[in-house]
């Protein structure tokens, strides 16, 4: 496999076509040649992950996708394996109908598929069904393939896309091949990293097909994955009050947990300070236990203003409540211009009264949140979560982090960060909290908003993964903050 020199860059299908295109009329590469480098990508992908694969049944559809899997099918046979070759239909055209004849030309027969077949018995399944030209949910007797293909126990090797997923949201419109292994082609398509992706596409393998980087040269990229980074390292006469201090406001009555994890969070990151603007009894009575987490009983704006007067960022929701305090806190605190982290019902009171903020903002919804703030639904926002996402960041003037499963952070000025890290164990209570916590200390720390729900958004994640070691059931929120003060310093935890 080439280490793919753009494999954290992440494009549209637009642009992977512009690619394709450029390639083939400027760069004199034909398409057939494309698709024949891109079988040689596919065999050398499953000869690595499947040494022991003898015999393997190869499906293709009628377009390109399937041309892809016509040459594999043809490089298997010479390459020594048994291969069974099913077709959905005739139609195949183009580059696509060339390679079918190849096959045929070396003697394979071409069985087309009926949802009566059983499947053959084989060490692998290639799906080379759709590709980037899924258009809408699969057809139902190809549906009726996919779910036999992914019910046979036996493991997948998905050509570019496994088939079922859009390439460009990572929506999943219908049902989907679940691949062990994904080899995809030129460039990495933005869907393969966010929604329903981490469910079907297994184990991401780029092949840039032996085209020169010259190719990407001006198609910037529409997305990138992050990199791991962590903070840069403390300066040796630091004091308390050289890396920030973090006013978390929240804790309505009787909702302490969530003020109070982002607070413990922000504290694990490395703000200086943190203290919390609250009326939950149950905050306040832990002052003495836990002092440098500092709660302030703070019943309206007066007793609110000279806690914001001494803090430098700000973190408002978690556990806020949506009442009259609440809102009052919440107005306050938004209008004192400090940079700030939104949150929970912090952005269910932005959803009631739209503003867009001029300080140093980030907010983070999951997608109900998302969906109240932009007046639709939760299906509109995972339809497409980069354009909800942008659409966020545009309304509000405010870096955005769509969170779920590959977090986006859009930024206002179109850039847009995807989070390769992160496990559905981190589907549990209060670990929203503790980003919150994690971005209002960076934040704190100097960071600007990109940056800081940038890196926040990793450190949580690979915070997540780190404690999943252990499994990711059961996993609380509070197991995050060990592993998350190692990679804040730098050490793989
Ligand atoms: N373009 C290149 O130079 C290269 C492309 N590669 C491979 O080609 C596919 C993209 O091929 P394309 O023909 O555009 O699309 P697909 O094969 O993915 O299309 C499927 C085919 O079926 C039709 N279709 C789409 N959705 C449905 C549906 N739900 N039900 C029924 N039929 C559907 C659609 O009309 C298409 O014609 C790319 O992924 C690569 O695998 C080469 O690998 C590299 C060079
Ligand atoms: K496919």
């Amino acid at each position: 496999m080439c280490d793919h020199f753009h494999s954290h860059q992440l494009y549209t299908v637009a642009q992977v076509r512009e690619l394709d295109r450029r390639a083939i009329e400027e760069l004199g590469v034909p398409g057939f040649e494309l698709m024949r480098r891109a079988a040689w990508a596919a065999l050398s992908s499953l000869r690595r992950h499947w040494p022991q694969a003898r015999r393997i049944a190869v499906y293709c559809g009628q377009g390109n996708n399937g041309g892809d899997g016509f040459l594999l099918a043809v490089l298997a046979r010479e390459a020594g394996l048994q291969v069974d070759v099913f077709a959905l239909n005739e139609a195949s055209a183009g580059d696509a109908a060339t390679a079918r004849q190849a096959w045929k030309d070396a003697g394979g027969a071409v069985r087309l598929w009926r949802s009566s077949d059983a499947l053959p018995t084989v060490d692998v399944h290639v799906d080379a069904l759709y590709g980037t030209g899924l258009r809408r949910a699969p057809e139902t007797s190809v549906a009726a393939l996919i779910e036999a293909i992914n019910a046979s126990g036996t493991p997948v090797l998905a050509l570019d896309v496994p088939s079922g997923l859009d390439a460009d949201t990572g929506r999943t419109p219908g049902t989907a091949i679940r691949a062990e292994r994904t080899v995809s082609f030129i460039a990495a398509k933005r869907g393969l990293h966010t929604g329903r992706a981490a469910n079907v596409v297994g184990s991401l393998e780029l092949d840039a097909l032996g085209l020169p980087e010259s190719l990407w040269r001006d198609v910037s990229p529409d997305a990138r994955l992050l990199m791991p980074a962590h903070l840069p390292p403390r300066l040796r006469d630091a004091n308390k009050g050289t890396n920030g201090h973090v006013l978390a406001i929240g804790g309505e009555h009787g909702m302490a947990g969530a003020i109070r994890l982002s607070g413990e969070a922000a504290l694990r990151t490395g703000a200086g300070l943190v203290s919390v603007a609250t009326r939950t009894e149950h905050l306040l009575a832990l002052n003495a236990a836990r002092p440098e987490l500092m709660a302030h009983g703070v019943d309206g704006p007066q007793t609110l203003e000279p806690l914001l007067a001494r803090a430098n960022v700000l973190a408002v929701g978690p556990g806020l409540g949506q009442g009259a305090w609440s809102h009052a806190l919440w107005l306050t605190a938004l209008d004192s211009g400090k940079p700030l982290v939104l949150d929970a019902d912090g952005l269910n009171l932005l959803a009631r009264e739209p503003r867009r903020f001029t300080q140093q903002a980030v907010l983070t919804p999951h997608p109900g949140e998302a969906a109240r703030l932009l007046g639709g639904t939760v299906a509109e926002v995972e339809a497409d979560r980069f354009a909800a996402a942008r659409a966020l960041a545009h309304r509000f003037q405010a870096v955005v982090v769509l969170k779920g499963s590959g977090s986006l952070i859009a930024n206002p000025d179109g850039r847009l960060n995807v989070c390769p890290w992160g496990n559905p164990g981190m589907a549990a209570g209060g670990m929203g909290d503790l980003l919150t916590g994690i971005v209002a200390a960076l934040l704190a720390q100097g960071c600007d908003a990109w940056q800081a729900a940038s890196l926040g958004v990793g450190l949580h994640a690979r915070a997540g993964d780190c404690a999943a070691r252990q499994g990711e059931r059961g996993l609380l929120a509070t197991d995050l903050l060990a592993p998350l003060r190692a990679l804040c310093n730098g050490i793989d935890a």
